[in-house]
């Protein structure tokens, strides 16, 4: 039994569905609510344990049929039932620790939504491939893990130690940072700096910071391209480590503003991504919306479809400052903590985090909380209890995604890592929906048409009545993912089913939080459509029959409640 609610917008006005009013309908008579129990509150049969190796492309009745879902999804609803599958996402960056087919599959089986690669290390034929191998594993077995590229940006770093994998600075100890190119080895306690403005734009007595303050030095000398430095607070320099210099209690920002944000060198990095077809590009350093709208339009030129988002990443002062500006202009923004307390005091990160996210989830753009949320797993097992409440400070504040950097790409354990983020993604999102602590976020109206603002009506209106009935899923059929995004931003109680079409939408769609991204082809007509689907879920034993459903499509801009037949 189903009750239709549909809006025909002129928009989208299509005769071959005119059989429905023009105005809100029921479909058939309502009786007292027909609904059974939620499947949350059924007692679960207990399933045979999945098996992970096998996949899914339902290719049985033919193309027209077919649905992509992959085995961990699969497998996750039918333990725990779909209420309680995850719904904040992740992101892995690759690096050494995690570049094989076999390190990569063993990610995407641990949860691995979005695999990073940061152009600031390795050589492009290492990207590339790695990149096709995550294409392979996507074709091969169903996963719909999305590519996201970091550009490098103008960022002063150092070289790469002369091929050693790091080198200890001791306190009072005296180091050369200079700009002249060296044979390998380099000089003892010497580090190569690539900009050459570094000598004449550092003075005596300024601090010179070591990936955002994790080593620390003071200008005491300047020899022509030679830079002597005292080190104040020792630890480990790793191979091309971020550089900035704070005279006066304030970060030097001068020069900063001279670089542009996306290099020469980046311009070449974003060919190429667009030429191996990744999903996103993460700017670095963004300073303004400017950049994002150019790099924005360059790619509309060069994509059909426009398919690549564009992640900017708020790491500088700048960014800060034109925060709403650039987060209208881009697809989505990541919280790179990082290089953000390395430009702004440490204590005023978690509040930066708070209305980066906040804002965010205001504007429809995904939000990424990336950097140090494991950190201490770079080298041991277990994560620290700090680290565990920070990120549950993350799921709490219902950030799209969380990010590993170092713990997978370089680090002892980065299958246990993203097993940490998983597992307490998991619970915390449980306890805060059990003990119904969200409070409702206003969300303004964020529609630039008229159709735009019944889908966004229409989004709010089944994410409330989905919160109120207690439906186990809300299905949304969507061509640009659009409509389900905008479901997503409402983080209803239960997860959101997105069926598409497109192969890209649905990784893209994999950054957004509570999505359950589908590849099926649909059509104009949505009792068909959902008949498919039903029997197709249900042959997979991902739905039952009497679960409650709300369906909603972008095509007809209408809202369904049914129980699955
Ligand atoms: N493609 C790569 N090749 C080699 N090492 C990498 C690669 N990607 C990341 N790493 C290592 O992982 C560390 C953490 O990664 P990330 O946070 O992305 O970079 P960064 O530390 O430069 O901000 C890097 O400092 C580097 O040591
Ligand atoms: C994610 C960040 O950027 P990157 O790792 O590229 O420095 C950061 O600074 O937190
Ligand atoms: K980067
Ligand atoms: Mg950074």
């Amino acid at each position: 039994m189903a009750q239709a609610l549909r809006l025909l917008s002129p928009t989208t006005f299509n005769p071959s569905v005119s059989k429905f009013s023009v105005t809100a309908s029921t479909g058939r008579p309502l009786p007292s609510l027909p609904r059974r129990l939620p499947r949350a509150l059924r007692a679960s049969a207990s399933l045979p344990p999945p098996d992970l190796g096998l996949i899914y492309s339902d290719g049985g009745a033919g193309a027209g049929a077919a649905i992509d879902v992959d085995a961990v999804t699969e497998a996750e609803m039918k333990e725990n039932g779909f209420r309680s599958t995850r719904r904040t996402k992740l992101v892995c960056t690759i690096g050494p620790a995690t570049c094989s087919a076999e390190q990569l599959e063993a990610l995407a089986v641990g949860g691995m939504n979005v695999a990073r690669v940061n152009m600031c290390h390795g050589t492009r034929e290492w990207h590339r491939q790695v990149i096709r191998q995550l294409r392979r594993l996507n074709e091969e077995k169903g996963f719909a893990v999305a590519v996201m590229m970091d550009t490098e940006g103008s960022e002063i770093h150092m070289g790469d130690l002369g091929g050693t994998s790091s080198a200890k600075a001791e306190d009072g100890e005296i180091w050369t940072f200079s700009v002249r190119a060296f044979n390998s080895p380099l000089p003892e306690r010497t580090i190569n700096v690539n900009y050459d403005g570094f000598a004449e734009d550092v003075k005596v007595g300024d601090e010179l910071l070591v990936d955002g303050g994790m080593v620390r030095f003071e200008v005491i000398e300047k020899i022509g391209p030679d830079v002597k430095c005292r080190c104040n607070d020792p630890g480990l320099l790793l191979p091309r480590a971020n550089l900035s210099f704070w005279r006066n209690g304030r970060l030097v920002q001068e020069r900063n503003a001279m670089l542009p944000t996306i290099s020469s060198k980046d311009w070449l990095d974003i060919d190429f991504g667009i030429s191996e077809g990744v999903d996103f590009i993460a700017v670095s350093f963004v300073k303004s919306a400017e950049v994002i709208n150019n790099l924005k339009s360059y790619i509309a030129a060069r994509c059909r479809d426009n398919e690549i988002a564009v992640i900017a990443k708020i790491e500088s002062i700048d960014s800060l400052k034109n925060l709403e500006d650039i987060v209208l202009a881009s697809d989505g923004a990541m919280v790179a903590r990082g290089d953000m307390g390395a430009q702004i005091p440490l204590e005023e990160v978690p509040s930066a985090q708070q209305k980066i996210v906040k804002l965010c989830r205001q504007l429809n753009k995904p939000v990424i909380v990336a950097s140090q949320l494991l950190e201490s797993m770079i080298e041991y097992p277990t994560p620290t209890r700090a680290e565990v409440a920070d990120v549950s400070e993350a799921v709490k504040q219902r950030a799209d995604a969380l990010m590993l950097s170092g713990e997978s790409a370089m680090g002892q354990y980065p299958e246990k890592a993203l097993t940490v983020l998983r597992s307490v993604s998991l619970r915390i999102e449980r306890w805060w929906r059990e003990e119904k602590r969200h409070e409702a976020m206003e969300l303004p109206d964020i529609a630039s048409s008229f159709s735009d603002k019944i889908s966004e009506e229409i989004c709010n209106s089944a994410a409330k009545m989905a919160d109120n009935l207690g439906v186990d899923a809300l299905f949304v059929f969507t061509r640009t993912g659009h409509m389900a995004s905008l479901l997503s931003r409402c983080r209803p109680d239960c997860p959101v089913f997105a069926f598409t079409s497109s192969t890209s939408v649905r990784r893209r769609l994999n950054l957004l939080w509570g999505l359950i991204p589908f590849r099926l082809s649909f059509s104009g007509d949505m009792e068909s459509n959902l008949n498919r689907t039903f029997s197709l879920l249900k042959a997979r034993g991902m739905i039952q029959s009497g679960d409650l459903v709300i369906a909603l499509s972008d095509t007809l801009q209408s809202i369904q409640v049914m129980n699955v037949p």
